[in-house]
């Protein structure tokens, strides 16, 4: 197997920092933290920034992250900075190795913010990069609903390992899918899922837990016979998505099922096990240059389930350029066997607009 250990601790990474956001979450619903200091989000993502380059750092010691996060603001804001480190230093896995194998816990305040800082990689085309959303969908985050703790490792511009925590999506992959499944205030019963997929490995699914992670099973999109039965899967957000082209583009292909909203990567991952069938993330702003650590994840295991993930325009998301997708416009994932016949109804919609 390759890229075994990279896995591991990718796997062990997010989880623990997904632990975190679920904490945050856990105090916001209980009130602890207050409404005037709306920092649930930058709280969690600055947190479970820190884990997750810290746990790279102590494995990896010469690779890259691309982070969303730095902590320069953060250093000023004292409050703000021993709050979070609260939670650091705090955030376990149950399993002791696991932690051991993330380097243990953060030793100091400044060591997390020097790991939040480590984020700061150009990205670019050469050596092994980390891209690291620590929490994307930060509006479904804050409203219980869906969420997602992403990590991908690219080598040379590739994506090779990706994972990514979906703390509120459930176990069951043939549960249909709805928005805002599950709540995130606590360890629900049923609910939370971590995807991961390796190169030419396949993509795989498991049980989000605080302890060691194991079992689980592989996964695969669905194949679909017939288009107008698809699922499709779109951003919460207007302004990330247009859901009037969406719309248009679903009547073209015959859908008749009205489209799931839902924050985040958690849109790979319903696709990659077959919970929902097209992902379409359709320009809104000409100017808007999609984040590499939006992507990298689910583009890999999308991919690696059977899935074929491309731009509006067919080409595949190039990750090579720095730390964001300025070759690529939108986003198409589907199941292969459908994707020619989506990305055809795409490009009817869109050109019909220019
Ligand atoms: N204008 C525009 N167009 C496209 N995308 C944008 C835009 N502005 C922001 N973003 C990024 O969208 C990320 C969240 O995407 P989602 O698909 O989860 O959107 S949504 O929250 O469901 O609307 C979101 O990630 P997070 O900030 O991590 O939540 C942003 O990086
Ligand atoms: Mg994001």
């Amino acid at each position: 197997m390759a890229f075994e250990k990279e896995l591991k601790v990718a796997q062990l990474a997010v989880a623990r920092a997904s632990i975190l956001t679920k904490s945050v979450f856990a105090e916001k619903a209980k009130g602890t933290i207050s409404k005037e200091d709306k920092s649930p989000v930058t709280i969690g993502d600055y947190g479970a920034q820190a884990l997750i380059i810290a746990a790279i750092k102590h494995n990896f010691p010469e690779d890259e992250v691309v982070g969303e996060e730095e902590a320069s603001t953060l250093r000023e804001q004292k409050e703000l900075s021993s709050k979070i480190w609260n939670l650091v230093k705090d955030t376990k896995l149950s399993d002791e190795d696991s932690d051991t194998m993330l380097g243990g816990p953060l030793k100091t305040e400044d060591d997390m913010l020097n790991a939040i800082d480590a984020g700061n990689s150009a990205g670019g085309a050469k050596g092994r990069i980390w891209a690291l959303d620590p929490i994307d969908g930060t509006k479904g985050f804050l409203r219980g609903g869906q969420y997602a703790v992403c990590l991908a490792l690219m080598v040379d511009g590739d994506v090779k390992v990706g994972v990514l925590g979906c703390p509120n999506l459930p176990i069951d992959d043939s549960e249909p899918l709805k928005e805002d499944m599950g709540a995130a205030a606590t360890d629900k019963e049923g609910y939370g899922v971590l995807f991961s997929a390796v190169q030419g490995e396949g993509a795989r699914i498991q049980p989000l837990t605080r302890g060691a992670l194991s079992g689980g099973h592989s996964i695969s999109v669905k194949k679909v016979t017939d288009v107008t039965q698809a699922v499709m899967c779109e951003s919460v957000e207007a302004g990330h998505s247009s859901k009037g082209d969406n719309a248009e583009i679903a009547q073209k292909l015959g859908v008749t099922g009205k489209p799931v909203q839902m924050d985040s990567q958690a849109k790979y991952g319903s696709v990659a096990r077959g919970a929902g069938d097209i992902y379409l993330r359709l320009p809104v702003r000409k100017d808007y240059q999609e984040k590499i650590w939006d992507h990298a994840a689910g583009d890999l295991i999308v991919r690696e389930a059977g899935g074929q993930v491309t731009d509006i325009h067919g080409n595949r998301l190039n990750f090579s350029i720095g730390r964001t997708l300025r070759d690529n416009k939108g986003v198409v994932a589907t199941p292969a066997n459908i994707h020619a016949q989506v990305l055809k109804a795409v490009g009817e919609v869109l050109s019909a607009k220019i």
